[in-house]
């Protein structure tokens, strides 16, 4: 056996035989600042690469300012890219780093909002609806408008609207910053559950704690992506620890 080979695990079979249900090729992106004739570039993507393979949790790494906003802003697409190409399966949700919501309405009336923009039956949108609010804890804030919701609150409600329609690719920014660590463990759960229904998620971390949690990381540096020693797509460990073994 070879001893550099990577853990095989129940999840792993599955996910290497599978193609990917998101590929990022080449990608390129520069912000251009400032007015003539003082405008300047800012060249952030260099020709980054990523690919998300049924089933796979991948962590997006990098230092502040390398630019994992930026790709998954174009991996979602809600940014052109300059060059390279973005090519996805099935439905893709999508958690930005700052909530986007509509502080006037409550939590009830945004998923009922979002759900018409999926095309939801309402019926399984109240469905969906429950299950998000059970698993993350924040039923009693049904009826509270988005302007009254505590930041953790407003987080589990910019990742409830995200989840709502079951995507096969979830792409979360920074999702838990404003959790408590009950919440923290439950969306590890929910993350590990998504897995085990062959979901793919996406997630930008700053913590180093986290890496053991997923099953490939993905590192943004100077434009380009790179992986961990001896990951390749579709060949990670397949673990996301249970409760227990949560640390932070
Ligand atoms: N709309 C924009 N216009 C101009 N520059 C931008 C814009 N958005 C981001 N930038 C710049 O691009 C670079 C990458 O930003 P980005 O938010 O993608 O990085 P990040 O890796 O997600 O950072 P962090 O870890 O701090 O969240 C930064 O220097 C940022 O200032």
């Amino acid at each position: 056996m070879n001893p550099t080979a990577p853990v095989s695990t129940a999840h792993e079979p599955q996910a290497r035989h599978l193609r990917p249900v998101l590929t990022a090729t080449g990608i390129e992106k520069a912000y251009r600042r400032g007015m003539w004739p003082a405008r300047r570039s800012l060249t952030v993507l260099r020709g980054a690469d990523l690919s998300l393979a049924p089933g796979e949790v991948v962590g997006l790494v990098g230092e502040n300012g390398s630019g994992k906003s930026t790709l998954m802003k174009i991996l979602v697409g809600a940014l052109r890219p300059d060059a390279g190409t973005v090519s996805y399966d099935g439905l893709l949700g999508y958690c930005p780093q700052e909530p986007i919501v509509y502080e006037r309405l409550t939590c009830d009336e945004h998923f009922e909002l979002f759900g018409r923009a999926y095309g939801m039956a309402p019926e399984a949108e109240r469905r969906a609806r429950r299950a998000v609010y059970e698993s993350l804890g924040f039923e009693r804030h049904a009826a509270t408008r988005a302007d009254q919701l505590s930041g953790g609150t407003l987080s589990k409600l910019n990742l409830g609207l995200a989840l709502l329609a079951d995507p096969d690719v979830l792409l979360l920014d920074e999702p838990y910053a404003g959790f408590d660590f009950d919440t923290y463990l439950k969306f590890w759960e929910l993350v590990g559950q998504r897995r085990q229904a062959g979901r793919s998620v996406l997630i930008i971390s700053h913590f180093v704690t986290d890496e053991e949690r997923f099953d490939r990381i993905v590192h943004l540096r100077d434009g380009r992506t790179s992986q961990g020693p001896g990951q390749e797509p579709g060949r990670g460990p397949g673990r996301v620890p249970g409760p227990g073994t949560a640390r932070r």
